[in-house]
Order: C-alpha cells, then structure tokens, then sequence
C-alpha cells in the first residue's frame, strides 16, 4: 500500500491561520505488513536518527491502527520524503495526513477526504497546511466547533511555485512564540481586507491583484527578523516577476508564485544573488492526498 501527500505552503501573506495551497513535491510511504516492525527512510530526514526512533509518522498510524484493526500486525514502512522538515513546507502536516490515511487504508477501510481532515485537526488545531495537504489546490479554511469549513480551487497550469529554501530550519511552535499577543484595529483591518482580496483573486483567476493582495501586517514581519536576509529574498522575487511573495508557513522557506513565462527568469535571479540557499520550481498540485492500495 503506498500513500503519498504534497507539501504545502500556508498563510500566503496574510491568510494567517487560514489560507493555503499545496505544491508538487511529495512525502510517499510504501508500507508492507512483516515478520518485524523495521523503517527504511530516503530523501529529506534520512540522516535523522528521532525519525528512526521516535517518529511522529509511526505513533499517529500506531494510534489509529489499533483503534481500528484486532490484529497484532508488524509493518515495514518505506519512507521516500521530498518535503524538507520545519522549512514551511507543511511537512508536519504531511506527516499527520499520510499516517492517518495510511492507517485505515491498511485495514481497507474507506475514508473520505472530509473525515480524514477532521481528524487531523486533532493534531494541527489550525487548518491552513492540512486543508490542502488533503485536498490539494488553493484553500480557504476556518474552525467551527472542531469541524473544517473550506472553500478549495485547482490552480492553473500556466503558474508556477518559485521557492527558496534556506538552510537554516524554523520550527513552527517556536515562530509562533515571537508573535505579539494583541493587535491593532489598524493591523486587523489591513490583514482581514488583503486576506479576503486575495482569497477573490485566487477565486476569480485575477493573478495580477496579487501583487496588491498578498501583503501581511501581523506576522512575517515578526518571523522575519530571525533570518533578516529573508527581507531581500522577498523584496529580489517581486522585482523580479514574482505576483507574490510570502513567508511559507512559518518560514524559513519563501514561496512565491509567478506565471510559468516569468519563472524561470525567477528562479535564475534568485540562484544568482542567494547561491547559499535551495532555490526550485515546481508545479502547483490539485489532488491532495493518494492512496494506492
Ligand atoms: N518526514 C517526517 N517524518 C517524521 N516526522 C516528521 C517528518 N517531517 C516533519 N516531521 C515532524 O514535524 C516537525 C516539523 O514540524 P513544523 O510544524 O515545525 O514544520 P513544518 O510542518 O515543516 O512547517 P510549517 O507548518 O510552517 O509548514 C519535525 O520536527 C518532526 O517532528
Ligand atoms: N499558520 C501556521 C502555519 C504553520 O504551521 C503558522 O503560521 O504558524
């Protein structure tokens, strides 16, 4: 059985805690039921030992597998990751989709696309990297009463996903630890009205509003100052064709979108002036989470 889930990238600038797509590059299992519980990992994490002894992805299927199945069954699992660990790329949330998916896919119980993202709020409590890690495309999500509520739209073919990769990482629960507590009317309503401009944008396929929509007042800024060169990161992709740019997740990584003409010009710019960081195209992807029995 092979399950595979995209990475993600969320807030998009000012959809914090909301909005997110997912790009392609995948995190892939290959898990085979064995005379012994034994872990093969390849790509991203492959020289990290806690993901051999302590993985996130083996405790969540652990949980689920027994809740659903009688058996004692011993599985080997075969890890083939492309998702870079606490980068903003979503890789804990392809984690938490891919187990829980995995789990009732084992057992060949059926499990829509709907229940398996609420069940893994359970393990993000908010929904931007997992709505689309699930669903793929762009996604506008909120919270009601421990249930997703989500509005989702393929993205087209003529855009691209320009990113840049530093090579130092930023774990989530720490960057949301330098946000301030409160906020200002003035920063609310800027946040709320760009956020909802470019949700209509992504909506209406108007691409060019985004080089007015995407900007954020109440948390890349905060994040930012930890890797200040990221300012330049930034500032380097829109002058150079970018539509947008926008702190990944929670960083440290840079996403930003531009139309397939302009990407490769995009991607050279930004090799050229940060030879230091990872810096890709990829396409967007509109499928979410695979699973192949
Ligand atoms: N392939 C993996 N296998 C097992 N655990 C993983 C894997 N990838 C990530 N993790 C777990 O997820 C943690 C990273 O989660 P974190 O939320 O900090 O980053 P992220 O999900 O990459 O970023 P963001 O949520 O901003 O997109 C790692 O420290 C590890 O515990
Ligand atoms: N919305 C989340 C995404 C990262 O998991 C944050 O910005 O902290």
């Amino acid at each position: 059985m092979k399950v595979s889930v995209p990475a993600t990238s969320a807030n998009l600038g000012p959809g914090f805690d909301c909005l997110g797509l997912a790009i392609s590059m995948k995190n892939q299992v290959i898990i085979r039921p064995s005379k012994f519980h034994s872990v093969s990992l390849k790509g991203e994490g492959a020289n990290n030992p806690a993901l051999k002894d302590n993985n996130m992805f083996i405790s969540i299927f652990n949980d689920f597998y027994h809740n659903l199945s009688y058996k004692k069954r011993h599985f080997r699992f075969e890890f083939q990751n492309e998702i870079p660990l606490s980068r903003g790329l979503g890789s804990s949330s392809a984690v938490i989709v891919s187990a829980i998916a995995s789990a009732y896919a084992i057992e060949g119980i059926k499990l829509e696309k709907d229940k398996l993202l609420n069940l893994a709020l359970a393990y993000e409590n908010h929904p931007d990297n997992i709505t689309p890690a699930v669903m793929g495309g762009f996604n506008v999500a909120c919270v009601q009463e421990n249930e997703v509520r989500y509005i989702n739209k393929a993205i087209p073919k003529n855009l691209k996903a320009v990113i840049v990769v530093p090579n130092r990482a930023i774990s989530t629960q720490l960057s949301r630890k330098t946000l301030p507590f409160k906020y200002s009317k003035e920063d609310a309503v800027f946040n709320i009205s760009h956020s909802s401009l470019l949700t209509a944008a992504f909506m209406a396929e108007d691409w060019e509003m985004l080089k007015h929509a995407s900007f954020d007042q109440i948390h890349q800024k905060y994040r930012m100052k930890q890797m200040p060169e990221l300012f330049d990161v930034q500032k380097t992709s829109l002058k150079e064709g970018a539509l947008m740019s926008t702190l990944s997740g929670s960083g440290s990584t840079l996403f930003s979108m531009s139309y397939a003409d302009d990407s490769k010009n995009l991607e050279k710019a930004l090799k050229l002036r940060f030879p230091h960081f990872k810096v890709f195209t990829a396409d967007f992807d509109n499928v979410g989470v695979r699973i192949e029995i």
